[in-house]
């Protein structure tokens, strides 16, 4: 029977994750809804007993060509007939690579067919692990992994559901090009309402390519990274980019025409569920919290989980995000629900969102430092970082902070560059950044324009101007225009 690792479902008979199913009918579901691995792990019960259950769910295992394999048991492993058994090594409480390269190679040399890598995050389903290693020590381990002569398989364990599975896969791949072979999870299908769909949901959405990778320059000179930006505009112009804005309501028709000026067609929708369609058209995701409601989350998580699944970018402005305790607790929750291409906001908004998602030891984050993220710190000076390059950009002007929606509208903006363009996370953010501030200087230079009233439609047609060059292949308006700074990390 072959070992296809790529979703690894471990039992768990306690009444907090089973809550009083039979466990061979949950495991039956999570195999309808294509488990690829089933571990019978079971602490508590005593021989007779694990012996007798490891044998229903053995029959029902085979049924469905998957293999099983037995926690810590090799009494109960031959008793049931089952395919394997899972043994574990002391917890190692350390990501040290020179003390995983041992465990690994130990693994390895005893004829381990797979490793299982974690705890990756915390979680309640096992409390007594000593590390808890994140994508980072994933990453490590992979990468030690790749040096050994033998090649063994790997799955990723710990605090694993639907909404962290693309960037566990794509945030622990080594730099050596070694991936997990799969993601093992217990409450995320074992305590789930329908262990069914919660399987096909968790399989589906590993299935999507990642977002999109972070195309790295060559070199990430900032001459270079400027070069690039003419063609990404005209790229995103010529692709005519939908964008999905749950804007607040504010500023949400001054941000729906700087879209339609700068050549991309927004969707202006607060409805979560209708995202399922809106998110197959390629486009982007825009959840500006700016005007929070008591049901503005609900309709965020839907809509988030819908792009995700599609594999289209998604942008979180997490306007106002530390001033009150329901947006901090909004700004958790949403960090927790689901992945963000790009995360836009002030200084202090990106603090809120750094510090909430620390946990109470100070070592997990949630916005892993990595290549899937950009975060864009706005100011007078902003700041656009992908962990690996950090650019200064000091265009705009300051009739910009003189009206309301400005700033929202560069969260979608980037949010259509983003769809449009994929190949560089950073490159497009930047290069819908500068499209957006050189329109403003444009516009402050007119002579008609005397202040907040007369800048912003102005503004406007600056967009509009910039659009239609860039749609004809014309760079002119860029020529000697941006002001950018690569910082050193
Ligand atoms: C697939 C997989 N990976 C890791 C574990 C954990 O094994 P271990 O460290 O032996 O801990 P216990 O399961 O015995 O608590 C696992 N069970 N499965
Ligand atoms: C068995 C095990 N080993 C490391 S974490 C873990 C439990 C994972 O449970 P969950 O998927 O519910 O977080």
């Amino acid at each position: 029977m072959a070992l296809d690792l790529s979703l690894y479902l471990v039992t768990d008979s306690t009444p907090a994750i089973l809550r009083g199913h039979d466990i061979c009918k949950v495991v039956e579901e999570a195999l309808k809804g294509g488990v690829t691995v089933v571990q019978y792990r079971d602490k508590k019960s005593d021989t007779g007993d694990l012996v007798k259950t490891a044998k229903k769910l053995h029959e029902i295992t085979r049924r469905y060509n998957v293999p099983l394999i037995i926690n810590d048991r090799v009494d109960v492993a031959i008793a049931s007939g089952a395919e394997g058994v899972h043994l574990g090594q002391d917890d190692m409480s350390t990501t040290k690579p020179s003390r995983i390269r041992r465990h690994a190679v130990k693994a390895v040399e005893e004829g381990a067919d797979y490793l299982g890598i974690g705890t990756i995050f915390a979680t309640p389903t096992k409390t007594n692990t000593k590390s808890i290693i994140g994508t980072a020590g994933a990453k490590i381990i992979l990468d030690s992994l790749s040096r050994l002569d033998r090649s063994v398989s790997t799955v990723a364990i710990g605090g694993i559901n639907l909404s962290n599975v693309q960037r566990v896969l794509y945030q622990s791949a080594g730099q050596s090009g070694k991936q997990l072979d799969g993601v093992a999870v217990v409450s995320a299908i074992m305590a789930a309402d329908d262990p069914k769909s919660a399987a096909e949901e968790i399989k589906k959405i590993m299935a999507v390519p990642p977002p999109f990778a972070t195309r790295q320059l060559s070199s990430p000179r900032e001459s270079e990274l400027a070069t690039d930006v003419p063609g990404v505009v005209q790229q995103v112009v010529t692709a005519h980019p939908i964008v999905h804005s749950m804007i607040n309501f504010v500023v949400a028709n001054f941000v729906a025409n700087v879209a339609i000026a700068a050549g991309v067609s927004p969707i202006m929708s607060q409805y979560g569920d209708e995202a399922k369609d809106l998110a197959v058209h390629g486009g982007g995701l825009v959840i500006n919290m700016g005007t929070l409601t008591s049901a503005s989350v609900t309709e965020y998580l839907k809509a988030i989980k819908a792009y995700n699944s599609n594999g289209n970018p998604v942008v979180l402005d997490p306007v106002g995000a530390g001033a009150t305790a329901i947006r901090r607790g909004a700004v958790k929750t949403l960090m927790a629900g689901g992945y963000f291409d790009l995360i836009k906001g002030n200084e202090r908004e990106i603090k809120e969102v750094y510090g909430n998602t620390t946990n109470e030891q100070g070592t997990q984050r949630g916005v892993d430092s990595g290549p899937r993220n950009v975060v864009l710190l706005t100011g007078s000076t902003d700041y656009l970082s992908d962990g690996n390059r950090v650019i200064a950009v000091k265009n705009g002007h300051e009739l910009l902070s003189r009206a309301t929606g400005t700033g929202c509208a560069v969260g979608t903006i980037c949010g259509a560059y983003l769809a449009a363009f994929r190949d560089d996370k950073l490159l497009a953010v930047l290069a819908g950044l500068l499209m957006y501030e050189i329109a403003a200087e444009n516009a402050a230079a007119k002579d008609t324009v005397q202040g907040p009233g007369t800048f912003l439609p102005a503004f406007l047609d600056e967009i509009y101007s910039i659009v239609q060059k860039a749609s004809q292949g014309e760079h002119t308006w860029f020529e000697g225009r941006a002001k950018i700074e690569h910082i050193a990390l």
